[in-house]
């Protein structure tokens, strides 16, 4: 069945694909900490009870051929005002125009829907960014290119969404912004605001921002030259990055013969 399956998705796409993968269904087990139940039968995870992961028929590899590039999260942190939007907006664009298939999930965006019952406490915070590591993860499963772009200010939390993802999968972006450039450029008059007192919990200001230690990426203000870098030049070395490291072909063939497009 899956063999028939591999042979009509690539009559519909023009290419020859690798075979269907084994079914994942027991690491994903794993992965979500199972509690209960011998192979094959439901289990718990969590609150949710007697459920058990269903494994689709077109898996990632398959699908990664199809887009031709590889799924990954590419999390952009920093503080308010240090262009995680700015420049995950050029790097989407940019990505666009060489024909790449991505998502771009925003902070202030994903709080008007999927988390507008979340403040900001540190709990909210590690709520807000554990279900966006849930959603980035499905995408890149699904061999989207996932630009997240939130301020995430707990190491934590963002090493939480790093150990939810295959190695390789998860890109920490970091905006290494001082907070005087972030709070002179302030487009939004929030810092204005928090100086003042009006708002609380303020990253950065009242609320803390801890710096990562080990991101893939690191964006500084300036070049090595000591120039001040625009957000097209930001976005053009992240998307060196992604090139140099095959993200934006598809990988390897692991079966038969390799895409022919
Ligand atoms: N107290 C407080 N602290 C920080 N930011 C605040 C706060 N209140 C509102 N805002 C606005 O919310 C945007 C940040 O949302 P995030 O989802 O990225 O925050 S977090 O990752 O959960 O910390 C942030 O957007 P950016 O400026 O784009 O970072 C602000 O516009
Ligand atoms: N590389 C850059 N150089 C100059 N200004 C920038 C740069 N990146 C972003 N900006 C400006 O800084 C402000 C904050 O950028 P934004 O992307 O909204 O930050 P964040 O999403 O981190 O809050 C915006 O007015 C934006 O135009």
């Amino acid at each position: 069945m899956l063999a028939t399956a591999a042979r009509r998705i690539s009559q519909q796409c023009g290419r020859t694909l690798a075979p269907m993968a084994a079914a994942s269904g027991a690491l994903q087990q794993q992965v979500a900490g199972v509690t209960s139940g011998p192979a094959g039968a439901v289990y718990n995870v969590g609150k949710a009870t007697n459920i058990k992961f269903h494994d689709g028929m077109v898996p990632r590899d398959t699908k990664e051929e199809i887009l031709g590039q590889k799924g990954v999260v590419l999390w952009f942190t920093g503080l308010s005002g240090s262009g995680k939007s700015t420049v995950a907006c050029t790097l989407e664009h940019a990505l666009a125009q060489r024909g790449r298939m991505t998502v771009l999930l925003d902070g202030d965006n994903v709080r008007h829907g999927l988390n507008k019952n979340l403040g900001f406490t540190a709990q909210d915070r590690e709520e807000n960014i554990r279900r966006i590591g849930e959603v980035s993860k499905l995408f890149a499963e699904s061999g989207v290119i996932t630009l997240t772009s939130f301020i995430s200010p707990y190491r934590k939390d963002r090493e939480s969404v790093r150990a939810r993802m295959a190695d390789g999968d998860f890109l920490e972006c970091y905006m290494r912004i001082p907070i005087e450039l972030c709070e002179q450029r302030d487009p939004k008059g929030l810092y204005k605001a928090a100086r003042a007192g009006k708002i609380k919990n303020f990253t950065g200001i009242d609320d803390p921002y801890e710096e990562p230690d080990k991101a893939e990426i690191v964006v500084d203000a300036r070049d090595a030259a000591g120039n001040m870098q625009s957000a097209e030049d930001m976005a053009a070395t992240i998307m060196q990055y992604l090139e140099e490291r095959g993200y934006l072909s598809a990988p390897a063939a692991s079966g038969t013969e390799a895409a022919t497009a």
